[in-house]
C-alpha cells in the first residue's frame, strides 16, 4: 500500500477554552475525493483550516499531521489550493478576474506577469467559464455565484496544488449550478490527479460523487469509510439520522445505486 496523502493523529485545536477538534484521527489517500460532514460547529472547517494552515494564530494545536506521500510540510497555495463558500470574500472587487487568477499563477509559479496572464486565461478555460477571453477583463461583480465560483477555483488550481479543499464551495448556489460545480469539481481532480477534501453539510451531494466520507460531530471524528459502507451500513446512530433526515438518500434511486 502506498503511505497516506496526509496523516492526522489525535489531532485536536482549541480557539478558546473548548476543544473546536478533539483528539481526530484520520489518513487522507493520495487521489481521492473525501468527503467531510456533519452538522455546523462540528469541526470541519477547523480541520480544513489545520491541515491549510490557515487558523488564526491564537489556535492552539496539538497532536500530529504528517504528509507522508509529499515527503515534507505543504507550501499553502501552492501544494494546497483552497475553495470558500463565501463568494463575496474569496474574490476582490477591484481586480479584474484576469487580474486575480494571473496574480495567483505569478506568485506560485514564479511566471513573469504575460506568461501569468496567459496562464489564466487557460485556467479560465479549464473551469469552463465561458468566453475566458473576455471573462479576463470583468470584475467579480459582473459574474454570477456559479461563474465567481469557478473563478475561485481557476485560482486555487493555478499552482496546481496536490491537495485541493473545497469548504462548502457550493453552499451559496442553487441546486442546478451546485452540480455543475461538483462535477467540474470532480473533472479536474481527476484530470489533475489532485487529493479533494470536499466538505458540506449536505450528505446527498458527498454522497454523489465522493469515494470516501467522514462523519464529524462536536469536533469528533465519529466514523469514516467509504461512501457504500457509511450510506449501507452506517455505524453511529448518529450517522443513521443524518441520512435518514435526507429523503433523497432514503428513497431510491441514489440507494439503489449504492446498495451492492
Ligand atoms: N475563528 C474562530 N474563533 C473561535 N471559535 C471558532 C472559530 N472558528 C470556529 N470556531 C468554533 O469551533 C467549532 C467548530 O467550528 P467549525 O467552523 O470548524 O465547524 P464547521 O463544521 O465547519 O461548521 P459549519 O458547517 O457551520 O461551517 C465551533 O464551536 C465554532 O464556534
Ligand atoms: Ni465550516
Amino acid at each position: 500500500m502506498s503511505p497516506p496523502f496526509c496523516s492526522v493523529r489525535s489531532l485536536t485545536v482549541r480557539y478558546g477554552r473548548e476543544a473546536a477538534l478533539g483528539a481526530v484521527d484520520l489518513d487522507i489517500v493520495r487521489g481521492e475525493r473525501l468527503a467531510l460532514i456533519g452538522e455546523s460547529g462540528s469541526g470541519k472547517s477547523t480541520l480544513a483550516r489545520t491541515l491549510a494552515g490557515l487558523l488564526p494564530e491564537r489556535a492552539r494545536i496539538e497532536g500530529e499531521i504528517t504528509w507522508p506521500a509529499l515527503g515534507r510540510a505543504p507550501v499553502p497555495g501552492r501544494d494546497i489550493g483552497f475553495v470558500f463558500q463565501d463568494l463575496g470574500t474569496s474574490l476582490n472587487p477591484v481586480l479584474t478576474i484576469g487580474e486575480q487568477v494571473a496574480e495567483a499563477a505569478e506568485r506560485h509559479l514564479r511566471l513573469g506577469w504575460r506568461q501569468a496572464c496567459a496562464h489564466a486565461e487557460e485556467l479560465l478555460e479549464r473551469v469552463r467559464l465561458p468566453q475566458p477571453a473576455s471573462a479576463m477583463r470583468a470584475f467579480p461583480h459582473q459574474l454570477s455565484g456559479g461563474q465567481r465560483q469557478r473563478v475561485a477555483i481557476a485560482a486555487a488550481i493555478a499552482a496546481k496544488p496536490a491537495l485541493l479543499i473545497a469548504d462548502e464551495a457550493t453552499s451559496a448556489l442553487d441546486v442546478v449550478v451546485q452540480a455543475e460545480i461538483v462535477d467540474l469539481l470532480d473533472g479536474l481532480v481527476r484530470e489533475e490527479g489532485m487529493t479533494l477534501l470536499f466538505i458540506t453539510h449536505d450528505i446527498a451531494i458527498a454522497s454523489g460523487f465522493a469515494d470516501r466520507i467522514a462523519v464529524f460531530r462536536n469536533g469528533e471524528l465519529v466514523e469514516a469509510g467509504t461512501i457504500r459502507s457509511v450510506l449501507s451500513s452506517p455505524a453511529e446512530s448518529y450517522t443513521a439520522a443524518l441520512i435518514a433526515s435526507h429523503r433523497d438518500l432514503s428513497t431510491p434511486p441514489l440507494i439503489a445505486e449504492v446498495a451492492p
